[in-house]
């Protein structure tokens, strides 16, 4: 099996381009089940994770064209995203089967799209996954609510709405991000008005929402709190670019405030990653949003100076993104003083930090709180992390520790970046696949 291997000490100089959000291209490729005309989407990242809401998609029966055949010669490192243009006008499978869902839990953004639509549909529970539970009931009492009648068996929600969709209010306890892509969805094509309250405000949400506007849905309200979805008898194809990947952005941002360098992120958009930006800041390194440049992006410069620890918690967007808490954790083993850092979105996020101590990292876990004192240096080690993020800060910590770091399990590392070795190795980072 793949394995990282990395050889910490050099800084970081050049370019990085940042490839289309993963978690906006998954809610999109689904969203094309919701008409029987072309959706085109452009930016699409090379993942596994793609590859795997591909596979489910066919298997449903939508034909997708543009998508690269493995093996074939790999674009570099710059190249942009494929277009997939993905035709749900033969959708002829309703069942979301286990194989496929289980690995990867944003398959069940299918189940609002085809009871939507067909007025049926069989998903299979996602399941939990190393960060955490992750149950979906958000979703099935949202799709409940617009008049679906739900069950779970043998593992399986068995979803109906015969006479069709009827909009509601749906007033969402806590925020959830995948519940409120998915009722977005039925609701483009439910009869009448849904208003969803507490919805989630993430930038992939607004990305999604934007898309389904141009597919002729009624939509307002996009990144507030409060959407209101004016249900449409039929939408239509459309096209649409991918925003760029703010995690992706975030954690290129930490690789050079931890191994130091001059490194423009290109194609990153600063309103997308200002908590980030800020905790970078306060931590002392100099991030510059260049979007007006002739290259628009976003640089990200450490040179010589020392970093200080900032306390961070995660929080829906606009707040601090769970999904930068493992990079950002890496970056504070590093820093003079002592950072706070608390996940408030999942129950067991911080596998990482078994991993950082054996790399010589000082942090003590409290309930959902680490605290993380600075060390003076990491030391290489064969590592492993069972989730993605977790993955990547080991990565990052690897470019710093002395000597060398082996991450085993690339395959998380797979789902979210594309070509990261390539990525850092183009900046100078002494990094390969092995
Ligand atoms: C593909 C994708 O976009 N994944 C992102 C999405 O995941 P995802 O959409 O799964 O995350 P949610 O926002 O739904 O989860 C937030 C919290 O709500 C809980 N919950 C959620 C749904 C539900 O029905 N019941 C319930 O209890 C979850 O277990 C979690 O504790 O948002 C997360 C939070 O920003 C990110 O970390 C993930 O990278
Ligand atoms: C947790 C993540 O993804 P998923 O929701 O697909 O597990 C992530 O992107 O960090």
């Amino acid at each position: 099996m793949d394995k990282i291997r990395i050889v910490g000490g050099t800084p970081l100089n050049g370019t990085i381009r940042i490839g289309g959000a993963k978690n906006a291209a998954l809610p999109l490729m689904a969203a094309a089940l919701l008409t029987d005309g072309a959706l085109v989407l452009e930016d699409v990242p090379r993942l596994a994770d793609i590859r795997s809401m591909s596979q489910l998609l066919i298997q449903h029966g939508v034909q997708i064209d543009g998508a690269e055949e493995e093996g074939e010669a790999p674009p570099a490192a710059d190249a942009p995203g494929q277009t997939l243009v993905l035709n749900a006008g033969n959708v002829h499978n309703l069942r979301a089967p286990y194989d496929l869902v289980r690995k990867m839990r944003a398959s069940v953004l299918v189940l609002g799209p085809l009871l939507a639509r067909f007025g049926r549909a069989e998903v299979s529970l996602p399941g939990g996954c190393a960060i955490g539970t992750r149950p979906v009931d958000l979703h099935m009492q949202a799709l409940q609510a617009l008049g679906a009648q739900l069950q779970v068996e043998a593992g399986y929600i068995k979803a109906e709405a015969p006479d069709g969709l009827v909009g509601a209010e749906v007033r969402f306890p806590f925020v959830s991000v995948g519940a409120t892509e998915n009722i977005l969805m039925a609701a483009a094509l439910a009869r009448g008005e849904t208003v969803i309250r507490n919805a989630a405000q993430e930038p992939e949400v607004v990305d999604l929402g934007h898309c389904l506007i141009a597919m002729g849905a009624e939509i307002e309200g996009l990144g507030t709190s409060t959407v209101t979805v004016r249900g449409r008898d039929s939408l239509h194809g459309a096209r649409h670019a991918i925003l760029p990947d703010r995690i992706e952005s975030g954690t290129y941002a930490v690789a050079v405030a931890m191994a130091g360098g001059d490194v423009l992120l290109q194609g990153a958009r600063a309103d997308l990653i200002a908590t980030t930006t800020e905790v970078l800041t306060r931590a002392g390194v100099e991030v510059i949003d260049e979007t007006g440049a002739a290259v628009p992006g976003v640089r990200v410069r450490r040179n010589g100076n020392g970093l200080t620890g900032v306390d961070i918690m995660t929080e829906p967007y606009p707040g601090f993104p769970t999904d930068m808490q493992a990079q950002m954790m890496a970056l504070m083993t590093g820093a003079e003083g002592a950072a706070m850092i608390t996940e408030t979105i999942f129950e067991n996020r911080f596998m990482h930090v078994p991993e950082l101590a054996r790399m010589g990292a000082n942090i003590t876990v409290h309930g959902a709180s680490a605290l993380v004192r600075g060390v003076a240096e990491l030391n290489g080690a064969p590592v492993m992390a069972t989730d993605l993020r977790a993955s990547v800060s080991l990565v990052l910590a690897g470019l710093v520790a002395k000597g060398e770091t082996l991450v085993n399990r690339v395959y998380h590392l797979d789902r979210g970046y594309e070509r990261l070795e390539e990525k850092l190795g183009r900046c100078g980072a002494r990094i390969e696949r092995v």
